[in-house]
């Protein structure tokens, strides 16, 4: 676990979900680089734009950029390709979008060489049920389509997927150790479930081989933010030692 610590530094991301950029700011600044990084989503980045990514990167942060890019190859391209110019450490499409799509993506950002960002992609939204994939026509049960879109992610030549801790061992066994797996819906017992439905606890899912922990309300809604992060930060120690 060392080793793979290393290898993947800091494991959690604390998903910056906030109305107010200074109220996010002043949770940034309680954080340290050393021990997490952040996501930029679509609220925040609608609101503060490219300028919120500066800020964060100024503080010395990683982000994620996760604006679930979901267009045709050609916009979808542009887009990572725009992200790739901020100097993000991350950023995702919709696997749903299409292995040509997404291949398309990976090609475009083979320009910026080492320093490319991550490039991910969202299978199954952790908000969603198999009820849910019943409503768009399709029958396969969330894992399985989970699967299939993640081995779509892998033909494409993308660094991982997005997705629900409770498939990440199945994601494991059938992609490989290589294969990045970033699990939202991570739900420490102190924390409400909210709109998640396919959740997990941080230890928890990092046995069943997640990579990076995306935890949003359970730090940022918490009554002492700072507190929440170490003690889940504590809690993966605890479990690593
Ligand atoms: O791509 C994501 O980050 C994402 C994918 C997914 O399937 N589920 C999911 O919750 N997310 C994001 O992860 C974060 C989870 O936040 P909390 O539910 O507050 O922990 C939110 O910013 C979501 O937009």
């Amino acid at each position: 676990m060392q080793d793979r610590n290393a290898e993947l530094g800091p494991r959690i991301i604390v998903a910056l979900d906030f109305a107010s950029q200074s109220e996010a700011l002043s949770l940034v600044d309680s954080l340290d680089p050393a021990l997490c990084r952040l996501k930029v989503g679509k609220e925040m980045f609608t609101r503060f734009g490219p300028s919120l990514v500066k800020e964060l990167h100024n503080r010395g942060f990683e982000v994620f950029l996760d604006l679930k890019f979901h267009d045709i190859p050609n916009t979808t391209s542009a887009a990572v390709a725009a992200a790739a110019d901020l100097g993000v450490w991350m950023v995702n499409v919709h696997a749903s979008g299409g292995e040509t799509m997404m291949a398309a993506c990976r090609e475009r950002l083979e320009s910026f060489g080492a320093d490319r960002p991550l490039l991910i992609a969202v299978t199954v939204l952790t908000s969603m049920t198999a009820d849910d994939l019943k409503g768009l026509g399709i029958s396969d049960s969330p894992e399985a389509h989970v699967s299939r879109l993640a081995a779509m992610t892998y033909n494409a030549g993308l660094d991982g997927v997005v997705c629900s801790a409770q498939e990440a061992s199945m994601l494991r066994s059938e992609q490989g150790g290589r294969f990045r797996l970033v699990t939202p819906g991570i739900r420490p017992t102190f924390a409400a479930q909210g709109d998640q439905q396919r959740i997990m606890t941080p230890s928890d899912a990092l046995r069943a081989g997640s990579d990076y922990l995306v935890i949003g309300r359970p730090i940022t809604q918490a009554g002492d933010p700072l507190a929440a992060l170490e003690e889940i930060q504590a809690e993966i120690r605890l479990d690593e030692e």
